[in-house]
């Protein structure tokens, strides 16, 4: 299937997916409002107790270890467990891991639950989770995209899952198929929650097409050029974020793939 980008924002647009997000208590808010401006439709819960059930309604599972908690797992593992046997997108965001021994147990433990459809996380995350000895620092990377391909190729091989890395160019790499996604800009790195963001945009995505590796590099593409529309008017963190929002909204799906700077190799 060829790659098209117009028609998969307009497919997200036209069907507002839901998308149930047991993700961490620093970027709820602002990840929510990411998923309503693109137009998709975002649902918030933690709890084991509904975790089946929410999952079920939902088009998309985002799974986001950012502010962990033993509670918040037994929710992660239902919800994840549940994905997987009624066939819903998996997107898992590795927030933190090679940061701590207790991240990086609760990863083995839900990458032995289900295996995620995409995982997308920053260099040293995908680095760590690939088992590369690497301390992330804190939740932020401490390597570059490039230096992770070979993770990436290896995480994808041993999971099956699409394998989306955040950087100055963001690597995706299904199997031995790959893309790189230029642009954003650097302040993207000095608003916290850009990556988790962009795991949700993922999980809209994936909810309303059958490609996985297309949905994560449209993501990446949509995150890219929102990015840089926000930064043509707003040069400070603060009014960065609203202007982000804004792009994410205000944006064409003509004008999202003329502006997308997305090239596709074989590895
Ligand atoms: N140096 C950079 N230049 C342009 N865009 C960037 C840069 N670094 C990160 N980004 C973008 O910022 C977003 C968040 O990526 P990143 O900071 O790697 O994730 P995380 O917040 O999980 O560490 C992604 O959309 C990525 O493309
Ligand atoms: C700062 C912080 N601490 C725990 S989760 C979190 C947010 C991380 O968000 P992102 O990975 O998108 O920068
Ligand atoms: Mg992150």
């Amino acid at each position: 299937m060829e790659f098209n980008l117009a028609n998969n924002l307009h497919s997200l647009r036209a069907s507002a997916p839901l998308v149930h997000n047991i993700t961490n208590y620093v970027v709820m808010n602002f990840t929510a409002n990411a998923l309503l401006a693109i137009g998709a439709s975002p649902v918030m819960s933690h709890a084991a107790e509904e975790a089946e059930d929410m999952v079920s309604i939902a088009g998309a599972l985002v799974v986001n270890i950012g502010t962990l908690s033993p509670e918040w797992v037994k929710g992660m593992k239902l919800a994840m467990r549940k994905a997987a046997q009624t066939g819903r997108p998996i997107i898992l965001d590795p927030v933190g891991a090679g940061a701590t021994p207790y991240r990086n147990a609760v990863l083995t433990e839900l990458l032995e639950t289900a295996a995620p459809t995409i995982i997308r996380g920053n260099a040293s995350e995908i680095m760590a989770l690939a088992g590369t000895n690497i301390q992330t620092k804190g939740v932020d990377s401490t390597a570059s995209s490039a230096e992770s391909m070979e993770a990436a190729k290896a995480l994808s091989l041993k999971y099956g899952s699409v394998i989306s890395v955040s950087g100055e160019t963001d690597v995706i790499v299904s199997g031995t198929q790959a893309a790189f996604v230029s642009g954003g800009v650097p302040l993207m790195t000095k608003i916290t929650g850009m990556g988790c963001t962009a795991s949700a945009l993922a999980g809209a995505f994936a909810a309303v097409s059958s490609d996985p590796f297309h949905a994560a590099v449209s993501a990446a593409a949509a995150m890219s050029v929102c990015g840089e529309l926000a930064y043509r008017s707003a040069k400070l963190p603060g009014s960065f974020q609203i202007a982000f929002l804004d792009a994410l909204a205000d944006i064409s799906p003509a004008h999202l793939a003329e502006l997308s700077k997305v090239k596709f190799t074989s590895l």
